[in-house]
């Protein structure tokens, strides 16, 4: 029985074009590659567990003009439809961004081969979020620990190794920021980084300000999305998309997903938000191997990414 539940775990996944998706993309992947982005959409774009839900939040918030009440609309995933998605009979991400009306701000994992033709074809604005890959390896393990339709993690150890090989949903952490990251000064891209969000501002004294400070980096959202707020808005949405209230707000946490889908009692959606925290998973030995190989594959590329704060 616990066989038969494992296998249906990781039949979860097949590959197009050597990249793992969930097989009910794989086999919606012709609606997909048809969609029909408009010219003044706006994709937000993640590798997963990189900060994809805090920038929707952070964009609806802007989109609102700060009006808390109006991003309690509705629950985080289906405020800004995701374009791969696909669970049958409900209906797909591309079926949902089709009713409501456009200009359209979605949401997607897929690297940039991978995505509809129509995003490039129509010069849509791309906001991505990049975040370093320790911090995202541990946090895509304990997701796929709580997520039930996605295949088991088993042990760190052998996590570690499925993940430098790329063989996660949506691919390799490697490939798809190079991807994101070599297309940026051709097309809309405002690129972010996780870690540049959660950097705390210091006071005079060079005592902290607040827990985490991403006035900086919203308001570059702000100008990328050709609005305007004020200071008392801006900070307001500092405070609203906080780790601390995010964690508690139904709406971002993903408390009203079924256990069966989510079992938030194995580890929380909003599990630590921190920078770091690989250094309490990575043994010294993973460390040097995973140094080493992303010496490799991220050679000649000049991003630089922040491990701690
Ligand atoms: N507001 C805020 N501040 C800081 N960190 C935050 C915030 N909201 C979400 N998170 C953390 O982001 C991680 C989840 O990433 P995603 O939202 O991209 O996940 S998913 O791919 O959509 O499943 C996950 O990281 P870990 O805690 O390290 O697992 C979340 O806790």
């Amino acid at each position: 029985m616990a066989l038969t539940a494992e296998l249906g775990r990781q039949l979860q996944l097949r590959e197009v074009g050597g990249i793992l998706l969930q097989a009910a993309t794989v086999d919606n992947w012709s609606e997909i590659q048809n969609f029909e982005a408009k010219p003044d959409d706006l994709l937000i774009c993640t590798y997963p567990k990189s900060g994809t839900t805090w920038i929707q939040e952070i964009v609806d918030m802007i989109e609102q003009n700060g009006d808390v009440a109006k991003c309690q609309r509705a629950i985080i995933q289906h405020r800004h439809p995701f374009i791969e998605w696909a669970r049958p009979p409900q209906p797909s991400g591309v079926e949902k961004a089709n009713t409501m009306p456009s200009p359209w701000t979605l949401r997607t994992h897929l690297p940039t081969q991978l995505l509809p033709p129509s995003f490039w074809e129509n010069n849509c604005k791309f906001l991505y979020v990049a975040r370093n890959a320790k911090d995202c390896m541990v946090s895509y393990y304990h997701f796929q620990r709580m997520n039930q339709v996605l295949p088991d993690p088993g042990t760190w150890e052998a996590y570690f190794e499925t993940f430098i090989s790329g063989k996660v949903g949506w691919g390799s952490w490697f490939d798809h920021v190079k991807g994101w990251w070599e297309i940026k000064d051709r097309y809309q891209v405002l690129f972010l980084f996780y870690e540049d969000m959660k950097r705390v501002s210091k006071g005079p004294s060079e005592e902290p300000l607040q827990t985490q400070d991403p006035k900086c980096e919203i308001q570059k959202v702000v100008q990328f999305m050709g609005k305007s707020l004020d200071e008392t808005v801006l900070d307001k949405i500092v405070q609203e998309t906080s780790f601390e209230k995010m964690k508690e707000n139904p709406m971002t946490n993903r408390s009203t997903v079924p256990k069966f889908i989510l079992d938030q009692s194995i580890s929380p959606f909003m599990r630590k938000g921190t920078v770091g925290d690989w250094k309490n998973h990575f043994t010294v030995t993973q460390n040097e191997r995973f140094d080493e190989i992303y010496r490799q594959k991220m050679e000649g590329i000049s991003i630089n990414f922040c491990m701690e704060l």
